[in-house]
C-alpha cells in the first residue's frame, strides 16, 4: 500500500515578511507553525535575514575549525555534557562536533576563538556571532508563536529571557559508500528550539508520527526548525519531539549548524498550570536541564525522553 506520507517537510516562508505580533500575516504564519509542529515536529523554512554572503563565509569558517589539528579542537572542553568537542567515536565514527556556548554573545564567542587560535581571527568569531544573533530572532519570532498559541502570553518575556543559545556545529564525513552509514544515532534534541542549517551534502532525515524517514534535501537558503524535549515539558505534552538522525552516504562532507535555544543553568523549567487540567495531568517535575543533560549523558543507551520520564515523570 502506498504511504500518504509527503517526502517532504512542511515548509512555511518567514522571507519577505513584516511580521508582527497582533497582525494578520503573523496569526497565519502562527497557525501554520502550530499545525506543522503538531503534525511533524518541525518545519522547513526560508528565512531572508541572513545574507547569502554570511551564510557562505559560515561554511568558509565551520571548515577552518574542523581543519585544525584534533589536540587544538580538544582544547574545547565543557563541564556540561554534549558541549564541548565530540569527535572519533566508535559508535559514530564519521562525525565530530563543537559547541560553542553562547554564540551570539561577541565576548563569548571572542574567548572560544583565542582558545582556537591563540593568535586571533576575528573573521571566524565576527562571522559565528553575527549569523547566532540573526538566526536567534527567527528563534525568538518561533517561540512567542508557540507561546501565544497555547495562551500563554503572560509568560513569554521570562520564557525568553529564561534562555541562552548555544551554536553546535557538526562535521560527518562521507563514508566512501553506497549504501548508506550512521552519521548521527537516531534522538530528539533536549533543548527547547533548534533551528538547523546546512551545506549542500544531504543526511538528515526526520522520523514522521507514521514511522516515515523524510529525507531532506538541502537548500542554501532554508533552515530547519525543531522542538526538542523541554518545549515538549513546558508544554506539558502538548507537542512531541521529533525523532532524526543523519545518514551519510558518498564522498563529500556534509556541515551542519545548530543555533539551540537552551534554559539557563539553574533555571527550573516547569509547565504553567493553564496547561494542567483532568484531560491533561501534570507531566513532569520542574527540571534544570544540566542535571537532565547529566542524566542523559550517563546512559547514551536511552533515549532522552525515556531519562526525563524516569527522573522527572510524576
Ligand atoms: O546534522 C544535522 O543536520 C542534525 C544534527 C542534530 O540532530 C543534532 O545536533 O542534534
Ligand atoms: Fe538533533
Amino acid at each position: 500500500m502506498a504511504s500518504e506520507t509527503p517526502l517532504c517537510l512542511p515548509f512555511i516562508d518567514f522571507s519577505n515578511q513584516n511580521l508582527k505580533p497582533g497582525e494578520l500575516e503573523w496569526d497565519l504564519t502562527r497557525a501554520h507553525v502550530l499545525k506543522a509542529l503538531q503534525n511533524y515536529g518541525c518545519f522547513e523554512t526560508s528565512f531572508d535575514k541572513i545574507p547569502i554572503e554570511l551564510r557562505k563565509s559560515m561554511f568558509g569558517s565551520i571548515e577552518e575549525l574542523f581543519d585544525l589539528p584534533l589536540q587544538t579542537k580538544q582544547r574545547n572542553i565543557s563541564e556540561k555534557p554534549l558541549h564541548g568537542y565530540i569527535g572519533q567515536s566508535p559508535v559514530v565514527p564519521l562525525y565530530e562536533s563543537m559547541g560553542i556556548d553562547d554564540a551570539d554573545v561577541a565576548a563569548k564567542v571572542d574567548a572560544f576563538t583565542e582558545k582556537q587560535w591563540p593568535q586571533g581571527n576575528k573573521s571566524f568569531s565576527t562571522t559565528i556571532q553575527s549569523f547566532s544573533q540573526k538566526v536567534s530572532t527567527l528563534d525568538i519570532t518561533v517561540r512567542r508563536m508557540i507561546m501565544e498559541s497555547f495562551g500563554l502570553m503572560k509568560y513569554i518575556d521570562e520564557h525568553l529571557h529564561s534562555t541562552s543559545y548555544l551554536l553546535r556545529v557538526m562535521k560527518y564525513e562521507g563514508p566512501e559508500t553506497e549504501e548508506a552509514k550512521l552519521g548521527l544515532k537516531v534522538h530528539t534534541d533536549l533543548n527547547l528550539l533548534t533551528i538547523l542549517h546546512q551545506n549542500n551534502v544531504e543526511g538528515l532525515e526526520v522520523l514522521t508520527k507514521d514511522k516515515n524517514w523524510i529525507k531532506v534535501k538541502p537548500s542554501q537558503d532554508s533552515f530547519i526548525v525543531m522542538i526538542g524535549d523541554s518545549f515538549h515539558a513546558l508544554l506539558n505534552g502538548r507537542l512531541d519531539p521529533p525523532y532524526h538522525r543523519v545518514m551519510m552516504t558518498g564522498t563529500k562532507p556534509r556541515y551542519s549548524l545548530a543555533l539551540l535555544s537552551v534554559p539557563k543553568a539553574g533555571y527550573l523549567l516547569s509547565s504553567p498550570d493553564e496547561l494542567v487540567d483532568e484531560e491533561h495531568p501534570r507531566l513532569y517535575k520542574p527540571y534544570d536541564l544540566v542535571e537532565y543533560l547529566n542524566f542523559f549523558y550517563r546512559d547514551l543507551t536511552q533515549s532522552s525522553l525515556s531519562v526525563l520520564n524516569t527522573y522527572y515523570g510524576m
